[in-house]
């Protein structure tokens, strides 16, 4: 594959950016030369039993969840991606890794790439910056929720060290399952009259669940070596262990807890946060957090890890697994009983654990800019389109173009998607009290242009859903950027009232931020990204029905965009890819 950003490429992309600042902090790392991880996958379907009923899921080089890979901030990764699925496109998303200098690399289908062709390969190559817990998944229809994800670390740089101590660590990579296909779920969301997903069939820790058996009854006859059997977590007394918490549920809000251990909270979405002790982490799809806990309890005991479902009625299983202090042994069941999951509708508590959570100075953190440059509100609501069930921003359903638009934006390909932005805001009077009364919203795919370098501040408003009394939470994504949390509220954001509030003094940097159902959740970022990025619902039928938005900035710096990336819709022509042959 000749489409690779060379190490030299990826440095002259930052130049031709502007990036003076972050060259700055490149070059040493240049200089240094960055260990390349070099992986070769494949993806196919494979016959699996991740709750012990067999399915089929998305399986890299044959495993599910997908391998591990395990690098040091400042190092390469580049993933040769062959897709040997017999009839489907597929794209990879690395979650949280800002793609500085790469956007084509960000695996987006129709925003950053168009989708690889069965029997062909994509090269991802790119820079993780930042020391953190990661993970990647599929980011082309609902794949994801097809099983296409694994985790992604990054340890601290050789001659740095973390802000905390521990003394072992393992990753719980959560996601939730189906037994019905996603292609039928997929279809029932786009049919009149819409057929919801339901809830989960179970919930997974590793890729591990438990159908038709209970853990906590004794009733799960494992021997270790099933596909659903649980990974234990065999630890010593007396020893921090650092737990690794990534969250990429297809629906599911959830609530994990180590009975009779508190957790205290070190790291969110790859930055360092003041540590603060919980007894249950709440963690939604598209977050990842450290907790480190103490074994200090009587260890001739094994405990309960738990991971319920919040933030919906729940009509699934608890996914359990074990604490197991080494000299007992890994079957013998806990004295006390697993965790409770809190009430699924006890807002109060996700909100004040979200509120909690407040970045640690120094570390690389810098505090925002005291003022932004330019503000959007986005409204979520829920709406009609033909007979279909939709989401909608601002009343615009997002769909999707058949060129990718850093393809389109980049060749000025004006006939890609719609010319019109959409909507910065919505009507002041909007009630979102009460289902929309303009049930039908419109469905396009224009996207918000984002002057370089500016600081962009997002009020995103949360509404009822066209069911009265129901709104529900929505977890958002940003991808080629963290975003500092300045607030959070209820009911209707009101300009120059509800911003008094705003953490401007150490507000968390993420990626991912809840609204909570009819409140709003303002973040700050800066354009300081050239590319094209998606900023969505990381709910996976949600984006499906198009709760999603698309931002670009400093696309005039966007060079090196590789043939493989082009090759659909209107830059599958001689002229663009010889144009992106010759750099
Ligand atoms: O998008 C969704 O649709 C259903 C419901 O709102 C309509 O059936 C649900 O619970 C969602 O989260």
């Amino acid at each position: 594959m000749s489409s690779a950003a060379t190490g030299a490429q990826m440095v002259s992309a930052l130049i031709a950016a502007g990036f003076i600042l972050a060259l700055v902090a490149v070059v040493p790392l240049a200089l240094a030369r960055p260990d390349i991880h070099r992986f070769k996958w494949e993806v196919e379907y494979k016959f699996w039993s991740p709750d012990c009923l067999e399915n089929s899921v998305m399986s890299i080089n044959g495993r599910f969840p997908g391998p591990t890979i395990r690098a040091k901030a400042g190092d390469i990764i580049h993933v040769d991606l062959t897709n040997k699925l017999s009839t489907e496109g597929v794209v990879i998303h690395w979650h949280g890794i800002r793609q500085v200098g790469t956007p084509w690399a960000d695996g987006t289908a129709s925003i950053s790439q168009c989708p690889i062709r069965p029997g062909e390969s994509f090269a991802y190559r790119f820079l993780v910056d930042k020391p953190g817990t990661y993970f990647y998944h599929g980011h082309y229809g609902m794949q994801r929720s097809a099983g296409l994800y694994g985790a992604l670390i990054v340890d601290v740089a050789d001659g740095r060290s973390e802000p905390f101590h521990y003394d072992g660590e393992f990753d719980l990579l959560l996601s939730d399952w189906w037994h019905k296909s996603v292609h039928e779920q997929e279809l029932g969301l786009s049919s009149v009259p819409f057929r919801w997903i339901n809830e989960p069939n179970s919930l997974l820790i590793n890729g591990r669940g438990q159908y038709g058996c209970s853990l906590a009854a004794g009733t799960c006859k494992f021997n270790g070596t099933e596909q659903c059997s649980p990974q234990v977590l065999r630890v010593f007394p007396q020893k921090t262990y650092r737990l690794r918490i990534a969250s990429t549920t297809a629906l599911s809000s959830l609530s994990v807890a180590v009975a009779n251990h508190m957790m205290t909270v070190v790291e969110a979405d790859g930055n360092y946060v003041e540590p603060f002790d919980v007894q249950n982490l709440y963690i939604y799809s598209g977050e990842s957090y450290s907790v480190l806990i103490k074994t200090d309890q009587d260890p001739t005991k094994n405990y309960w890890i738990s991971a319920g479902v919040v933030g919906r009625k729940p009509n699934t299983t608890q996914a359990l697994t074990l604490l197991n202090y080494v000299s007992v042994h890994a079957a013998e069941l806990p004295a006390s009983a697993p965790p409770a999951t809190p009430r699924w509708d006890d807002y109060d508590s996700m909100r004040a654990f979200a509120e909690k959570i407040r970045a640690l100075p120094h570390y690389s953190y810098a505090p925002p800019p005291s003022r932004a440059h330019h503000g959007i509100a986005l409204l979520n609501t829920q709406n009609k389109y033909n007979g279909q069930t939709k989401w909608a921003i601002n009343n615009v359903s997002l769909s999707l173009p058949a060129t990718p638009y850093l393809g389109s934006l980049r060749y000025n390909l004006k006939d890609a998607f719609d010319a019109t932005p959409p909507p910065e805001g919505f009507p002041t009077d909007y009630d979102i009290m009460v289902p929309a009364s303009n049930t039908e919203c419109t469905v396009n795919n224009g996207i918000y242009l984002l002057k370089l370098h500016t600081t962009v501040d997002v009020v995103l408003q949360n509404a009822n859903s066209l069911s009265a009394n129901t709104s529900e939470v929505h977890p958002w994504h940003l991808h080629g950027h963290d975003f500092w949390v300045l607030g959070y509220g209820d009911g209707k954001f009101v300009k120059g009232v509800s911003d008094r509030k705003f953490n401007l003094k150490n507000p968390p940097l993420r990626n991912t931020v809840l609204i909570f159902p009819y409140g709003w959740t303002v973040l700050r970022f800066v354009a300081d990204n050239p590319g094209a990025w998606a900023f969505h619902c990381h709910i996976e039928p949600h984006l499906h029905m198009g709760m999603g938005v698309v931002l670009a900035e400093g696309m005039d710096h966007v060079r090196g965009i590789p043939n493989e990336a082009l090759e659909c819709g209107l830059t599958a022509n001689a002229k663009v890819l010889m144009d992106t042959k010759r750099g």
